[in-house]
């Protein structure tokens, strides 16, 4: 074993998001803020006798050798390799994962989870890389990797990966998941989809109510979602996380935060109550 202890893959919301455009390779430019909170997996990284890297948590939907943990795994390697051809790592690993966030819930989770194997192997096979250069990895694996190696709750431009750290005011949050996940690239490519918000100024965008283009067409698609959200904002500003399917409600205590949940009791759907954080502890 060479090392007990839990790294925590803690979930972002994006308290606004804003589409400015869509680039030639059919990415889109945004104009996002990113806070953590402080509801996470847990990731756990044992010492093998061989050189293998194995995940032995079971995903049912995903296959092995797609999941993001292997996948930043081996990202790192090759990354490794281009330097010096002949590394290998000192040891082999197995992950295992206690999976609270949800998937496809716009919380990032697997993106989380990319980012917390990169900064755990640098580590743990003291490969000295820097975070810069782990972002620049972990930018390859997907849009939403790098702010979670980089750390900080932060206003993010380009598609998401373009960061300057911002402290927020640390609210909680009623995190509520409704019965269905919703893949990224289906909001992206939604012919209804708001994309050409105006770009603007980060002191412009804070001063004024934030909002989520992908809103609309979310709530169009899917009737519950559009339900949530009406019934929480008669009591909380509520609104959609990234591409969904997670809605969020901002509370100024816990207390209202659990009043608030109260009013789901019953119903076909998972929530939490999380405070907002403004720097990851690693
Ligand atoms: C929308 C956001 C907001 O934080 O979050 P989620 O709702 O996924 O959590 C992110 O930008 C998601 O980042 P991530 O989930 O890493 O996206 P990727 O794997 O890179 O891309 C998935 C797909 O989404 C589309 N995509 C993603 C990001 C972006 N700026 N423009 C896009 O058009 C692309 O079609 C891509 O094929
Ligand atoms: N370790 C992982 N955790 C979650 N999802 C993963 C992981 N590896 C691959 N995926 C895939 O990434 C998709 C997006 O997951 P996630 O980041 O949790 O949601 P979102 O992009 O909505 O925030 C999942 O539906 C799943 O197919």
């Amino acid at each position: 074993m060479c090392d007990k202890r839990a790294w925590l893959s803690p979930a972002k919301l994006n308290l606004f998001l804003y589409i400015t455009g869509r680039r030639a390779d059919g990415y889109h430019n945004l104009q996002t803020l990113f806070q953590f909170i402080d509801y996470s997996d847990s990731l756990y990284f044992d010492r093998r006798q061989d050189d293998k890297i194995c995940l032995q948590t079971e995903f049912t939907l995903v296959p092995h050798d797609d999941n993001l943990i292997i996948k930043s795994a081996n990202m790192l390697l090759t990354y490794m390799r281009q330097s010096q051809a002949d590394f290998r790592p000192p040891f082999g690993i197995d992950i295992t994962i206690d999976k609270k966030l949800p998937m496809g819930g716009g919380l990032g989770g697997g993106s989380s989870n990319a980012a917390t194997t990169l900064i755990a192997l640098n580590q743990l096979w003291q490969l000295g890389l820097s975070t810069p250069v782990l972002m620049q990895i972990g930018q390859k694996l997907g849009a939403d990797v790098p702010i979670f190696i980089f750390g900080l709750s932060a206003f993010a431009q380009g598609i998401g990966d373009e960061l300057v750290a911002i402290d927020v005011p640390e609210k909680w949050y009623l995190v509520v998941k409704p019965n269905v996940e919703i893949a990224t690239a289906k909001i992206f490519n939604a012919p209804s989809l708001k994309r050409d918000s105006v770009t603007r100024r980060i002191d412009e965008l804070l001063t004024t109510p934030f909002n989520n283009d992908c809103e609309p067409t979310v709530r169009a698609l899917y009737p519950q979602i559009d339900d949530l959200i009406n019934r929480l904002s008669q009591f909380a500003p509520t609104r959609l996380t990234g591409t969904g399917s997670c809605i969020f409600s901002e509370c100024n205590t816990q207390e209202q935060a659990m009043q608030l949940q109260q009013h789901l009791a019953g119903e076909d759907v998972v929530c939490f109550i999380a405070k907002g954080i403004n720097q990851l502890c690693r």
